[in-house]
């Protein structure tokens, strides 16, 4: 059986009146995990309180299967993170800076220096990794962020919004690399974002964070399934008859307002459609596959939560 790296049991986290994370239970295998959810949902809490950067108010976690609260530093050394805010000592070179990030969790000099260049080369820095991360773009300082978070390579990382700030060049970069990271060395990422697009693009599982409750969790596949089945046709016409064809044969279908049916299916092809269509003899019509499965999936878990979805995408 695959052992979870996370599990949390009724994870809560409350500051003075305002509740930034509400009773979360969940158990999360190796992966690419994906933390969706609007700003302000709890998605930065939940990660702290699972780094032991913030004491939950109630409930507990394990983290690589170790209490959070118990030998926190152990456990630290197989965990990287890459925070939200920038994480760097003013001054200090890029290079210098991953190397005593190295140095921190308990690598020798040397060791960490060699490292920090690998991870530099990694991240796809140049010889901007002699010069004070001051004068870093927000992409380089990005980057240096995530260097910095591998460099003891740990066995899970945790980055929060990597990739806030970038342009669409650079944000493809980031995403392509930490989307690699599971596949090829194995290191399992939890990322948060408030971005569909991140997440659908690299994360195999998803969970979706709205007023401290993670409202969804899914695995993409399980979501991409789910929006095989869901087809939307166009019937020039002949509404009626599409209607009452797909009722009697046990179909729920919804009008919408474009003038398009939506029918939701057991299975991943057509196949049954094409075949009501000639068995009924019934007119051509235009099919289209349903709108961004994650996105309404989104849109849903934060309208049941009173947010305007919108807002947020
Ligand atoms: N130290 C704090 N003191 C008081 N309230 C806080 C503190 N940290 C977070 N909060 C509140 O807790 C809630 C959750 O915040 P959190 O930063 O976890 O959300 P988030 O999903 O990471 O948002 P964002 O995408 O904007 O970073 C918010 O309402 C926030 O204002």
């Amino acid at each position: 059986m695959i052992k979870p790296i996370i599990e949390t049991q009724g994870l809560s986290k409350t500051y003075g009146s305002q509740r930034a994370l509400d009773d979360v239970t969940v158990s999360l295998p190796p992966g690419t995990i994906g933390l969706l959810g609007p700003n302000g949902a709890g998605k930065t809490t939940f990660l702290k309180c699972l780094l032991n950067l913030e004491a939950p108010t109630a409930g507990t976690a394990q983290v690589l299967g170790r209490s959070i609260t118990v030998n926190s530093r152990e456990s630290r050394e197989r965990v990287g993170y890459g925070p939200e805010r920038d994480c760097h000592i003013p001054g200090m070179a890029g290079c210098e800076y991953v190397t005593y990030c190295g140095q921190l969790s308990g690598m020798t000099f040397h060791a960490a220096r060699q490292r920090a260049h690998e991870m530099l080369d990694l991240v796809g820095m140049g010889q901007e990794r002699y010069r004070s991360i001051d004068t870093y773009s927000t992409g380089m300082r990005q980057r240096a962020k995530l260097a910095q978070a591998l460099v003891h390579d740990p066995e899970v990382l945790i980055l929060d919004e990597p990739t806030n700030g970038l342009d669409p060049s650079g944000r493809e970069y980031i995403l392509r690399l930490i989307g690699s990271l599971w596949r090829e060395f194995g290191i399992s990422v939890i990322i948060s974002s408030h971005l569909l697009h991140d997440i659908e693009r690299i994360c195999d599982r998803v969970l979706i964070i709205a007023n401290g409750r993670i409202v969804e969790h899914e695995t993409m596949a399980a979501l991409q399934a789910r929006r095989r089945r869901v087809v939307e046709l166009a019937p020039s016409g002949a509404v009626a008859r599409y209607t009452s064809v797909l009722t009697e044969a046990g179909f729920t279908v919804e009008a919408l307002s474009n003038g398009r049916l939506r029918i939701e299916s057991t299975e991943d092809s057509v196949d049954w459609l094409l075949r009501l269509m000639r068995d009924h003899d019934l007119p051509p019509a235009d099919l289209f596959s349903s709108p961004d499965a994650l996105q309404g999936l989104f849109l849903q878990a934060l309208e049941a939560s009173g947010i305007k979805g919108g807002d947020a995408l």
